[in-house]
């Protein structure tokens, strides 16, 4: 036989043998269910959409609540039921503890995160010391007169807008307001970072091949390398500059000058962690690479989540204008027509938490918790080896209609405590496992109390000032009932709309009302 056509036939047989054994194999040795169909090289990689979400969802349908796919080399677990996410999450903790680290992420987090590092005794001292200094409860409200001011600002753009009848990219300035909130409150300045810190969460959820392949690894087919080259130097260079004007400050002046608003001494988290690294004593040593880490964390982790949350909450609001009217008529009794809410105000706002809530269960700005298997576990009779990958879906848990009714309908009454289902006690922070908007464990997200306090506040002060005229693709504007906005996602780490929001602001109240305190 030639040797080409004797090559060829060994191939061949090879591919055959391969994709009748390999499930077979995969069956022995106990691994959660799995699509037959496997190709060569690229495993199960075929099956997936851009919105990887939606194609794990698809799939749970076909192979159950946990189901295990190849992409390349790795093994990846996909759980879609409450109960597994509880096994994942809380009762096998310790196996998933940790995160996947992609290329991108690697690179853009100096392989010094928080949200990235390995559980141990680094990740234990940065998650204490941030919710201490950052995220705990006494910083929180320390920072809250800068929150306040920047949702000023947003309703005073809003009310110019209103006046001239422009449009505004609601989107935009949602994201802008989240990224002043964030940077002020841990560099004590509004430092614009909101473009690369979009571009970093889209590439940190994107699918990169040589990832996964090794026969790839070198290649960089989709050409990741050059953009996350790029995407670093973007943000080294930012973060080079905030970090080095501010050891100039300390060195010129000392740090005791550097006040907060009322006077008294005020440290920002970027003079901790520079305090940190100063420390001889300090319990880790802290470098510039884990500072420049944890700015990046916290970019990235705290400014789309907020902003994309906030605005799906108000996309809902005008595609269901009786809900919006509910909303009105709760500020309007609980605050009044003559001042704006404000945070303290959300304890008394029981039905928007509920439609903050409801949003988190529709379009969970996070769409799946993605962890990695440090140590082999069996979950039940399936075993999950050492380094596969752990996705547990919570965006299909919340549209799952075992366990809500009618899952598809936005309905905030399914949280309020007098509702006559039973979810009117279920909460968000990680006990209640059929919504995990914050996650779960150990590794659950430090921002849920921040991010719970700000978005109920920022809705209601928009919401409570101001109707919206919708502005289409087309640029054609439509009013009130006319009003479908799309529901579509743009792909990535978080799940945004796939477009921007852009709209007319009109003012509710023609003279008078809550935004006179502002001078408007
Ligand atoms: C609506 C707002 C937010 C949502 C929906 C959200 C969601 C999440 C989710 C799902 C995780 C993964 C949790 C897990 O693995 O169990 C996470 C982790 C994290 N989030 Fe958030 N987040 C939000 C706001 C924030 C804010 C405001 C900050 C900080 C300023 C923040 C900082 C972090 C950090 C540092 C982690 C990694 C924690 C670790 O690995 O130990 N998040 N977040």
């Amino acid at each position: 036989m030639e040797p080409l056509l004797l090559a060829f036939t060994l191939f061949l047989s090879s591919l055959i043998c391969y994709i009748i054994f390999q499930p077979i194999l995969n069956r022995h040795k106990n691994l959660p269910p799995s699509p037959l169909f496997k190709l060569p090289i690229i495993g199960h990689m075929h099956m997936l959409g851009p919105l990887l979400h939606h194609s794990f969802d698809r799939l749970s349908q076909k192979y159950g609540p946990i189901f295990s796919l190849n992409f390349g080399s790795v093994l990846c677990v996909v759980a879609s039921t409450p109960h597994y996410a509880k096994q994942i999450l809380q009762i096998n903790e310790h196996a998933f503890n940790c995160r996947n680290e992609s290329t991108a992420i690697k690179r853009l987090t100096y392989e010094a995160s928080l949200a990235f590092a390995p559980y141990g005794e680094y990740w234990r001292f940065i998650k204490k010391l941030s919710m201490n200094e950052l995220l705990g409860s006494r910083s929180i409200s320390s920072f809250q007169h800068l929150r306040l001011q920047e949702t000023h600002n947003l309703l005073k753009l809003f009310a110019d807008k209103a006046k001239n009848y422009e449009a505004v990219n609601v989107t935009q300035e949602l994201l802008k307001l989240s990224n002043n909130v964030i940077s002020k409150m841990m560099l004590g300045e509004a430092e614009e970072a909101r473009d690369v810190v979009r571009d970093v969460t889209e590439i940190f959820g994107e699918f990169n091949v040589s990832d996964f392949i090794w026969l790839f690894k070198k290649l960089d087919l989709q050409g990741f390398g050059k953009r996350i080259e790029d995407l670093f130097m973007r943000f080294d260079t930012l973060v080079e500059r905030i970090i080095s004007k501010r050891e100039e400050l300390r060195k010129n002046k000392g740090r005791k000058e550097n006040k907060g608003e009322q006077g008294a001494e005020f440290r920002d988290f970027l003079d901790i962690l520079l305090d940190c690294a100063e420390d001889q004593n300090s319990e880790i040593k802290v470098q510039r690479v884990h500072i420049k880490a944890l700015i990046m964390d916290f970019f990235t982790a705290g400014t789309d989540t907020t902003s994309i949350s906030t605005e799906w909450a108000l996309v809902e609001l005008m595609n269901n204008p009786s809900l919006l009217q509910k909303a009105r008529e709760e500020i309007d009794n609980v605050v009044g027509k003559n001042r704006l809410v404000d945070e303290s105000d959300g304890p008394n706002l029981p039905y928007i938490q509920a439609i903050i809530k409801e949003t988190f269960r529709l379009h969970p700005p996070v769409p799946m918790v993605t962890r990695r298997c440090v140590t082999q576990c069996k979950i039940e009779n399936y075993v999950i080896p050492e380094n596969s990958l752990i996705f547990v879906n919570n965006w299909a848990m919340g549209r799952n209609s075992a366990y809500w009714d009618k899952p598809l309908e936005f309905n905030p009454e399914r949280f309020l405590k007098n509702s006559t289902n039973s979810n009117g006690v279920i909460d968000v922070r990680g006990q209640n496992f059929q919504i995990l908007p914050f996650g779960s464990g150990r590794r659950m997200c430090p921002g849920v109390t921040l991010a719970m306090q700000e978005v109920p506040a920022l809705l209601g002060a928009i919401i409570q000032c101001f109707d919206f005229n919708f502005v289409g693709p087309k640029g054609e504007i439509l009013k009130g009932g006319d009003i479908v906005i799309d529901v579509n996602e743009r792909p990535g780490l978080t799940a945004p709309r796939v477009h921007d929001l852009v709209c007319v602001p009109v003012e509710r109240f023609a003279c008078g009302g809550p935004l006179q305190s502002l001078g408007c």
